[in-house]
């Protein structure tokens, strides 16, 4: 890590710090660690499950220290297996992971970031081999053998049949046999950028969105001697096919095109959306249902977006924010009023259709225990009534559940706020879950150690209530340094266990091993963030548009602040991405109160997509352009570079495909000038979600390592 010479060391602002006004001892942290970051590092993070939709199998994939492999169990044993021999913390994340109708085969995609905002399959090389990596589809007998690549691409769906897996490559769509047998063929030429395969039920056609760049089509493809059928062609964007079950109809989404007057940037207005329902012989489509025109109608951002289904007994499931909660809704194919399938004060997301349709499952946080709102639990509701049931109840947290094709069992993915989170299983009809592959977890993962996450709600300058969760060791005496925790995103949540993304596990790790040592910890959910209805995810004035959510960020250092147990000079912050954001801005705009931070791959200036129309040489500008990029830089850390005091580590990968490496190269830049002291942490070739396992710690022990020095003194890196 590189330390910018650029005034005091910071082992004199941690002495500064020490020896200004008398403070009741100040605690001794840093060495009180009772485990290692290595050890709270050390879980085996699942994602990707997903049963085969006859029978009783499962597959989910396990990230063990940077070793991403398939793993699959089957009743009646739920005997968890391996089944790829991924060896290497090489950076390859694996997706798309699915079994074949009748249980023979895995299919997953090797490679790329997923997660990315541009160039998502592209492949990463965060070992910055001489050779890089693919994105590639490959199979594997769900009875075990050896892997089988069969193609570059992405986006793999497995026909019906069994025998042939459609996948997306260079804008097209191509078939390969899943055992490999034959090279991948392109399935059609069409113009366009064609992708969203989805097989008809009977495997016989297959439907997908042809994006025409201001409008998009839906097309059905048949054989190579029938033209393609394009549903109801118009100049919207048609997107999201979902065959009937007899396959004789489409339901899709339709938004409008792209064009028109630029629309003011500052003014929130609503994104309209339609679903309609087309015969696929004929081609004709007619309208379904519209949005209502208010912002609660909007086009949903959350998990799964619209979620469209098309279920059994005629009704067409979809996802709305309409009443201020995403919730799911069920419309009569035939059209009518759509029923609110899940009333309530809570957010419906990993939303999943059961086999048989009868039945929708997903996580949500909502449960008897008013603390439910910060967590999540399995919820089972019928398609065609009003009957949500919560499945499991009580202090833990699950989330993404798919039932077997048997329907006899819900697999889903279990934690608790010491436990990491690990596959599970239990009955369609309640009772208890059972744990898969516990072995998995190291036997030194410190899990006795991790304290529990306390809720926390506060008020923010305007009166909204924000919720945050509390990270503190019990039996420390003396006041102690804190810390401000910002997640990203920033549609996001944290909560009172273990998370169910990647990359917040790790900011749940980093905060236990943080309060390990002795700080006290408070994870923000500022507004911007989901979980909490439509208006808080949706707040004015926000971002780029004047940073509204910032007053939380701050009312979170100033709550700190006002703790006994809190030594008020030493209030550190840190954050990724949209955390990394708002950490710069507070140092930049309060390092009176906030005496030192991290920033992990934060954006720092937001005028330059913002001023991107001046450059355009269209005559017509958004009303409000001006106001607009004067509020955007205003709204920019480097507007405020001028009175940014405290000291700052800055880390970035350099194959950043979500927020610019730039970002971080201008703002080091501008700190110097400005005397500022900071640090840099640079990760070659690694992306925004630090592909590596190697580099997760690196930036793990940096962070601590560096609150470390500034807070206590200590030189050289945490243990
Ligand atoms: C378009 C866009 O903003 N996409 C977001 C998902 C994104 O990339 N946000 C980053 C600024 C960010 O916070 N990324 C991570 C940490 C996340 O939670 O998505």
């Amino acid at each position: 890590m590189r330390e910018r010479d650029s005034g005091l060391s910071l082992f004199a602002i941690a002495l500064l710090i020490a020896v200004q006004a008398p403070i009741p001892a100040i605690a001794q942290i840093g060495s009180t660690a009772i485990f290692s970051l290595e050890q709270v590092r050390s879980y085996p993070f699942p994602n990707e499950l997903v049963a085969s939709s006859t029978g009783a199998r499962i597959a989910w994939a396990f990230n063990e220290q940077g070793r991403r492999n398939v793993w699959v169990a089957e009743a009646p044993d739920w005997r968890a297996r391996k089944l790829t021999n991924y060896e290497t913390d090489d950076g390859q994340e694996i997706s798309s992971l699915s079994i074949s109708p009748d249980g023979r085969w895995v299919v997953y995609v090797r490679g790329g970031d997923h997660g990315a905002n541009w160039d998502d399959s592209l492949p990463v090389n965060p070992t910055s081999s001489p050779v890089p990596p693919k994105v590639a589809i490959w199979s594997v007998p769900f009875a075990g053998g050896e892997p089988k690549m069969l193609a570059e691409g992405d986006e793999p769906v497995i026909s019906p049949r069994g025998d042939q897996v459609a996948f997306v490559r260079d804008r097209a769509i191509w078939v390969v046999p899943i055992d490999g047998s034959a090279p991948a063929r392109k399935l059609f030429t069409a113009r366009g950028d064609n992708g969203s395969p989805v097989w008809s039920p009977d495997g016989d056609r297959l439907a997908f969105v042809s994006n025409r760049g201001d409008h998009s089509f839906i097309g059905i493809y048949t054989d190579e001697r029938t033209p393609i059928l394009w549903i109801a062609p118009s100049t919207s964007r048609d997107t999201h096919p979902r065959w009937s079950p007899d396959g004789k109809r489409i339901a899709f989404i339709r938004r409008p095109g792209t064009g028109g007057p630029p629309e003011p940037i500052l003014e929130q207005r609503p994104n309209r959306w339609a679903i309609w329902t087309a015969d696929v012989i004929t081609g004709e489509a007619r309208l379904l249902w519209e949005s209502p025109n208010a912002l609660r109608g909007s086009f949903p951002t959350t998990d799964g977006g619209p979620n469209l289904h098309w279920a059994a007994g005629g009704r067409i499931i979809f996802l709305s924010y309409m009443d201020g909660w995403p919730h799911l809704y069920s419309i009569p194919e035939a059209g009518g009023e759509p029923l609110l399938l899940t009333p309530g004060r809570y957010m419906a997301e990993h939303i999943s259709l059961t086999p048989d349709k009868r039945f929708l499952v997903f996580a949500a946080n909502t449960g008897p225990d008013p603390d439910d709102i910060d967590r999540r639990h399995i919820v089972r509701v019928p398609v065609d009534r009003a009957a949500p049931e919560v499945l499991t109840p009580g202090t833990g947290l699950e989330w993404s559940p798919v039932v077997t094709g048997d329907m006899q069992t819900i697999a889903l993915i279990s934690a608790t706020a010491q436990r990491p989170p690990l596959p599970a299983v239990m009955p369609f009809n309640g009772g208890s879950a059972r744990l898969l592959a516990e072995d998995r977890l190291p036997q030194d993962f410190p899990a006795k150690q991790l304290v529990t996450p306390k809720k926390i709600v506060y008020r923010a300058p305007d009166g909204l209530e924000i919720h945050a969760q509390l990270f503190m060791k019990e039996g420390v005496s003396g006041r102690r340094p804190a810390i401000v925790y910002v997640h990203g995103g920033p549609p996001r949540q944290m909560l009172l266990g273990w998370h169910y993304s990647d990359y917040y596990a790790n900011a749940y790790a980093l905060n236990q091993y943080l309060a390990s040592r002795g700080y006290i910890v408070l994870s923000v959910n500022y507004r911007l963030g989901i979980g909490y209805g439509y208006e808080f995810h949706n707040p004015p004035r926000a971002g780029s548009r004047g940073a509204s959510e910032y007053q939380d960020i701050k009312a979170a250092g100033e709550y700190l602040r006002s703790l006994p147990e809190v030594d008020p000079r030493r209030i550190g912050i840190y954050g990724g991405s949209y955390g990394g954001y708002l950490t710069a801005l507070a140092l930049a705009r309060d390092s009176s109160l906030f005496a030192a931070g991290v920033d992990i791959h934060g954006v720092h200036d937001w005028t330059g997509e913002r001023a991107r129309p001046l450059l355009e040489p269209r005559v017509e500008k958004a009303p409000d352009l001006d106001e607009a990029l004067r509020v955007a830089w205003a709204s920019s850390p480097v507007s405020s570079v001028a009175t940014w005091r405290s000291p700052v580590l800055l880390i970035h990968g350099d194959d950043d495909r979500n927020v610019r490496f730039s970002q971080t190269v201008d703002l080091i830049r501008r700190l110097e000038k400005a005397g500022v002291k900071c640090e840099e942490l640079v990760i070659p070739d690694d992306t925004h979600h630090f592909m590596r396992y190697a580099n997760w710690l690196k930036v793990d022990k940096a962070t601590a390592a560096f609150f470390d020095r500034v807070f206590m003194g200590t030189q050289g890196g945490s243990r």
